[in-house]
């Protein structure tokens, strides 16, 4: 009898998790998955809670043609709680720089009036040079097309999305004919509050920012963590909780098997396993603190790119109107972009209960002010000061912060990592370097999942290929 295939993943987020979950439809019965991951599984998208609600953590939202998300979301029978298109205004150094209206006519014409025919063209600039290319890549991952870099993913959607990783959206935009005014404003203020970054990140990654700030755009009712946690348990894979401290290579003659060692999160006893395949789901940055990879000829690099640190930092209280542009709560609005790296916060959500669908608190008291239950999320780049706090909020009930590495640090020709890392040793997260959402996350999954069988079965006409042919042979199974 056959002995199962014995599959390690490092990591239980979207990336780790659909990983599981495609490999477990590929390889069927004949493969054993662990699945290391010490904090909850779908920890970075998993709620905070607030005075007895639960809120959104992270920045995680899905655009509405994410086919990966919403067909899971659908697969699992979660609702769709759309993000609230409130109003919203730009901010630069000097104030507001506009803000949208409840008519939708007098913000069009607004939008109009400040960046002309820009504000027409940014659609279908989108949808042409980006969003119909890129959904190519769906059809390509059925067909079980897998590739070994991320230049060669993104190549076959098509050629000029790698030559987007070697331009910044600026340059790019500018060639497309777009104005410097609508750039500095409209592009720079999605790319702050998304990414915490610039007009300078190459194209790839700005691209996938603007489509994050188009119409339509929603989270999983309750929370978005659910989705890893459902792919999880539909994959069948065991989940130890435990850190990954060791990642040891053996080899013997032709055949590559690997010992995994690791510390239980809960009585700090070690243990090993051994694995025939071991994915990386979790950015290598994250791992070197507390990973060593051992007896490989050369060294697994730490990380391949730098990474930016984000923090959310929510107040229950009241927002102090006039730092935002504003002299009170009337015609305050539910979002305010930045577009300057000078302006310490990046940006201001007012945020409702992940299952509540209308804002908690809407009243205002006799001098105009929200009452202190408003909740409000300010992405920033830095830890603020107790000063810099007092600045934006008037009085507070509650304060939290997260503080995380989120993203690489996007620049045009940065180091695109291999999804191959080693034989039978792959990295899911090398898709980040592309852009980092949940779908790239999946993205990046499904295309570790279908490298891992595509090598295991030695079925190499769909690896790095870019078409499609006919007669190969493919045995999958849908969950
Ligand atoms: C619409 C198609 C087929 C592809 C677009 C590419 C794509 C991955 C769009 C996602 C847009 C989006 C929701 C971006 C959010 S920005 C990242 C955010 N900070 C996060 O962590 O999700």
């Amino acid at each position: 009898e056959e002995e199962d295939i014995r599959i390690g993943i490092i990591g239980g987020g979207i990336g780790g998790t659909s990983t599981a979950y495609y490999l477990k439809s590929l390889f069927g019965d004949g493969c054993h998955i662990d699945l290391f991951e010490s904090e909850r599984v779908g920890g970075r998208l998993a709620n905070i809670n607030i005075d007895g609600y639960d809120y959104e953590a992270g920045g995680s939202i899905i655009h509405p043609k994410n086919k990966y998300m919403v067909e899971f979301a659908e697969k699992f029978g979660f609702k769709q709680s759309a993000s609230l298109d409130g109003k919203m205004a730009l901010y630069g150094p000097s104030g507001i720089i506009l803000e949208t209206s409840s008519w939708n006519f007098v913000t069009m014409a607004k939008f109009f009036w400040r960046y002309g025919m820009d504000i027409w063209n940014i659609g279908s600039f989108l949808k042409e040079n980006f969003l119909d290319k890129f959904g190519k890549i769906y059809d390509i991952q059925e067909e079980g097309l897998a590739f070994t870099t991320v230049e060669d993913l993104l190549k076959s959607m098509d050629e000029s999305l790698v030559n987007y990783t070697k331009i910044s959206i600026q340059d790019l935009m500018i060639e497309k004919g777009f104005s410097e005014r609508f750039i500095n404003e409209l592009v720079m203020g999605a790319l702050r509050t998304n990414y915490g970054q610039t007009t300078n990140v190459h194209a790839f990654v700005g691209a996938v920012s603007l489509a994050g700030v188009e119409k339509g755009l929603w989270s999983v009712k309750g929370g978005n963590y659910q989705i890893p946690e459902r792919l999880l348990k539909k994959s069948g894979a065991n989940l130890i909780k435990a850190k990954v401290t060791h990642v040891i290579l053996q080899k013997e003659s032709e055949s590559v098997s690997y010992e995994v060692q690791y510390q239980n999160a809960e009585d700090g006893k070690s243990n090993s396993r051994e694995y025939d395949i071991v994915i990386v789901a979790t950015p290598l940055k994250e791992l070197e603190d507390h990973i060593k990879f051992e007896d490989f000829p050369n060294p697994i690099p730490s990380s391949y790119t730098d990474f930016h640190r984000t923090i959310a930092l929510f107040v229950q209280g009241t927002p102090n109107y006039t730092a935002y542009g504003f002299e009170n709560a009337e015609n305050f609005p539910q979002s305010i972009l930045t577009t300057d790296e000078n302006i310490f916060w990046n940006s201001y959500g007012q945020h409702t209960p992940v299952s509540q669908k209308k804002h908690l608190n809407k009243n205002s008291d006799k001098d105009g002010d929200q009452e202190d239950n408003t909740v409000s999320k300010i992405f920033l780049n830095k830890v603020p000061t107790e000063d810099q706090v007092h600045y934006l909020f008037k009085s507070r009930k509650d304060l939290r912060l997260v503080n995380w590495l989120a993203y690489p640090e996007y620049a045009p020709k940065m180091d695109l990592p291999p999804f191959v890392l080693y034989d039978q040793l792959y990295y899911v997260n090398a898709i980040e370097s592309a852009a980092s959402a949940m779908e790239m996350s999946v993205i990046g999954g499904r295309n570790v999942a279908n490298l891992a069988y595509n090598h295991w079965n030695n079925i190499l006409d769909k690896v790095d290929e870019f078409s499609i042919k006919k007669d190969s042979k493919s045995d999958k199974s849908e969950l």
